[in-house]
This record gives structure tokens, sequence and C-alpha cells, in this order.
């Protein structure tokens, strides 16, 4: 089970000086920590030289990065999740457990603070429109915070979720912040092309940062999945719904990490849905949710459908990447080292300077990608067994590709592989056996066909 969310109550500093003291006293606090730490090591006799590197990360200094970030919220909260989901494979494990508890960490706006953003966004009367009102958040997210609460108009019962102050204002200065700290503490690998990471997640806040963008993703999921009983997406009520403020249709189911209770039938069927929604998501309607949070899909007992929440990291792909990267797949899943080399080639995974360690390194990670889809028929993808031998092997690669990496991953490939080895993960958690090669097959039919004739026409657009 995921550890319970701890939520404190502390104002979000929303003024840049206010956010410079916060990153100045994080400077400060981590640079003394270090002193008294090195001073405790070199009276104690040990070679404090050599270990300046463990220095920084003395007991204290975790506590102390954990706590600021926490406090920082917006795009701290949101590194600690970006890291841990998407690279915690190549992270120090200190690093990796301060990201974990960052994410468990969460603060929320105090009473006065939330009244604030309200009023802003709904007028002085905003609290006119509920007949109640939850003043105490029941979860907090990255960039804002959720309250219970029903509509006076209809009786709903419905999820606010309101931003917190001049977040979206302040996602570029508070990652390039984040940045020199991080470099300046040294708490990241080289050659994780931390740049790359940034300009993308600069881009996916800024998008997250409007919350009309947000429901217009939820409506557009909604139409997609009419019709398909094993999902429910969240409604939006738009007159109550702003930039800054969300108003949704409450979810009753539980977060999905907590089904690792269920029956064996029941954890199959929750890991196939969400295998089969990530498939869909990309063949059918090219467009993505693409933050696989287990608090994102959550599980309803009563009515056996998995409920779906917070579409702001939804995402539109291109016909073109998607051919691409579906054929990319489809070589691993076939383990054809020469089309993997191609189709990297074509996406920009590789420039074709690479030394033969990084190719073999890389083409090696993308057929271990492929096992679970590759599986016979017969025999369901056992994830409860075989998905940590798979994770193991790629995590062995990672530092080959680290150093011998020529070029940061394509743009898009960053949010598709946090989905897919989410949804992978997810399905790790459960336990679950999932049939994933037939979820491909069913899913892609088809899809072949309609690739080479747009690569046809491609390839004579290009002559
Ligand atoms: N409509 C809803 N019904 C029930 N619970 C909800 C609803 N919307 C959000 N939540 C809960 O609140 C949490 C945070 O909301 P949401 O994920 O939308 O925010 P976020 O800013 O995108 O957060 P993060 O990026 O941390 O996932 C969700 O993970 C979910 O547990």
């Amino acid at each position: 089970m995921q550890p319970a969310v701890k939520l404190k109550a502390s104002k979000v500093p929303s003024s840049q000086i206010g956010r410079l003291f916060h990153y100045g006293s994080l400077a400060v606090g981590l640079g003394a920590g270090a002193a008294s730490e090195f001073l405790r090591r070199s009276t104690s006799g040990s070679n404090a030289g050599e270990q300046q590197g463990s220095v920084m990360m003395s007991e204290a200094n975790v506590s102390r990065l954990v706590d600021k970030l926490s406090q920082m919220r917006g795009a701290a909260l949101k590194l600690g999740q970006f890291m841990s989901i998407q690279d915690s494979h190549i992270l120090p494990e200190q690093i990796d457990r301060i990201l974990r508890q960052v994410q468990n960490n969460a603060h929320y706006m105090p009473n006065w603070q939330m009244e604030q953003v309200m009023t802003t966004e709904l007028g002085a009367d905003w609290k006119s429109y509920f007949s109640s009102f939850e003043p105490i958040p029941f979860a907090s997210a990255s960039i804002g915070q959720v309250h219970r609460a029903t509509v006076a108009s209809t009786s709903q019962a419905v999820a606010v979720k309101i931003q917190f102050p001049n977040v979206a204002q302040s996602i570029a200065s508070d990652l390039r912040n984040l940045s020199l700290l991080l470099h300046a503490s040294r708490l990241l690998p080289r050659g994780m092309y931390l740049e790359s990471s940034l300009k993308v997640m600069r881009e996916e806040l800024e998008d997250e940062c409007n919350y009309l963008r947000e429901a217009q993703a939820a409506k557009r999921f909604r139409e997609v999945l009419t019709g398909d009983d094993r999902f429910k997406v969240m409604g939006v009520v738009d007159e109550l719904t702003t930039k800054k403020v969300l108003v949704m249709e409450m979810m009753q189911g539980e977060s999905v990490a907590r089904a690792t209770k269920l029956d064996q039938s029941t954890r199959n069927k929750i890991g196939n849905t969400i295998l089969t929604l990530c498939m869909r998501e990309l063949f059918h309607f090219r467009f993505m949710q693409t933050d696989p949070n287990w608090s994102n899909f959550l599980y309803n007992s009563a009515t056996r459908q998995v409920e779906l929440v917070d579409f702001g990291a939804s995402r539109e792909y291109s016909k073109e990447f998607i051919n691409d990267w579906y054929l990319l797949l489809s070589a691993a899943i076939a383990g054809d080292r020469d089309a993997c080399i191609k189709h990297s080639l074509k996406l920009g995974y590789l420039t074709g300077e690479e030394k033969d360690v990084m190719v073999d390194a890389h083409v090696k990670s993308l057929v271990l990608l492929g096992i679970p889809f590759a599986t016979s028929t017969s025999q369901p993808f056992s994830f409860g067994s075989s998905l940590q031998p798979i994770t193991s092997a790629i995590r062995e690669q990672i530092p080959i590709m680290l150093k011998h990496r020529l070029t940061p991953p394509p743009r898009e490939t960053y949010s598709l592989n946090r989905k897919l080895s989410g949804a992978l993960l997810l399905c790790g958690k459960l336990g679950a056996e999932v049939d994933c090669q037939r979820v491909w097959k069913r899913e892609t039919v088809g899809y072949e066909a309609s690739v080479s004739h747009s690569n046809l026409k491609w390839d004579a657009c290009k002559s």
C-alpha cells in the first residue's frame, strides 16, 4: 500500500521574495548542515575530504531538502514526481528516497489563502455556489489541493481542485533555481540531460496550470470512452470552473494502489483495463493522459469500473510520431535488432554516431521492454514474478547509456515512456496476470497496414 500522504497547512510562498527566501534558506541550511557534518567527521578522525559527496547527503540534509521541496510545492513537487517515476532507476537511492518523501509530505494552503484564491476566481460570494464545502483538503496535488464539496444548485457531490497562488508564474524561475541547487549539491548523476528534462517539464507544467485545458481534456476522454463500461471518466462542472479552480464530479473509487488486497481475477482485470487504455490512447486516440500516478486511477468495487481523474498531463501525439513509435515497439517485441536501430534513428533516439556499447545497451533495453508483449497468448504475462527481472535488467543498461548517450531522448518520449512504464509498474504492483500479447494485437490490429501506407507517402514526399 502507498504510504498515507501527510498533509500540513503552511502558506505557499507566492511572492518572488518569498520564494527566494525559501531557496536561500535551503541553500544555507544545506551548507550549514554539511559544514557541521564535516566538522563532526573531521573531529572523529574519518577522512572528510573523501567523503565530501556523502557529507552533503547526511540524514539532516536529506530531511531539510524534503521539507523545503514539500513547502515550495509546484515545480519542486513536480520535479520530485517526474524524477521518481521517470528516472528512479538511475538516481542514487538516497535521492530517490528524498523524492518519494516529498510526494508523501505535501503541505496545503491555510484557509485564508485558499479563500483568497476562490474569491479571485469565483467572486466574493463563492461560498453561495456550494451547499457544503470542507475547508480541509482531502488530497494535496502538486500544484493545487482538492476539497470535498456539494454544488448548491444541483446537490451534486464534487471535488474542487484549487491551484496554489502564483504557481504558474513562478515555474520557470523555480525550475532554474532547483536545477542550480541540484547541480550545486551534486545530487544528480552526470549525463542525465537534466536541462532537456527540465525544459520538457516546464512546458508540461505550464499546460497543467491551466485547469480549463484539463477540463477540455477530461471531456475529450469522456467522449472517446463513451460506451466502454470498464471506465468512468470524471465529469466537469463548467459553470464553476476557471483557469485556477476545477470543479469535478466526485469519484467514489479507491486508488488502485489499494487494489492489491483484491482477488487475483479482479486484479488481472484492472491490469488488463489499464494496459488496454494505454494502447488505445496511443493507437486509437493519439491522445494520452501521461501521468501514471496511482492515485489517478481509482477502482470502484461496487461498479467494478476503473475511474479516471487528473487530465492535466494529457497530450496529443502526431500520427507520424506514433507510426514510428509503433514500428519501434513492434521491432522490440519481435527482437529484431536491425529494425530497432533503424526506427531509433528515425525517432532521434540514436544519432548514428554512437559506439557499439551504447547501441547494444539501447537495443537490449528496448527488447526487454517488449518481453511482456512477446509472451505467447496461451500464457498471460505474470507481472508479479516476471516484471522485476526485466526492470533489473533494464536498470543494468542505464549507467552505460548515461555514459555513452549522444543525444537526449526525443521530446515526446518523456511523457509516453513515463505513462507506459507507469502502466507496467502498476500491473506489477497489482501482481496482475495479463495477456499483454493479446491486448497488443487487439489494439493494433490493422495499424501496421495504415503505417506502411503513410510511410510510403512519407518516403514519396522526401524523394
Ligand atoms: N474528481 C475526483 N474525485 C475523487 N478524487 C479526486 C478527484 N480529482 C482529484 N482527486 C484526488 O486528488 C488527487 C490530486 O488531484 P489531481 O491528480 O487532479 O491533481 P494534480 O495537481 O494533477 O496532482 P498530481 O500531479 O500530483 O497527480 C488525485 O490523485 C485524487 O486522489
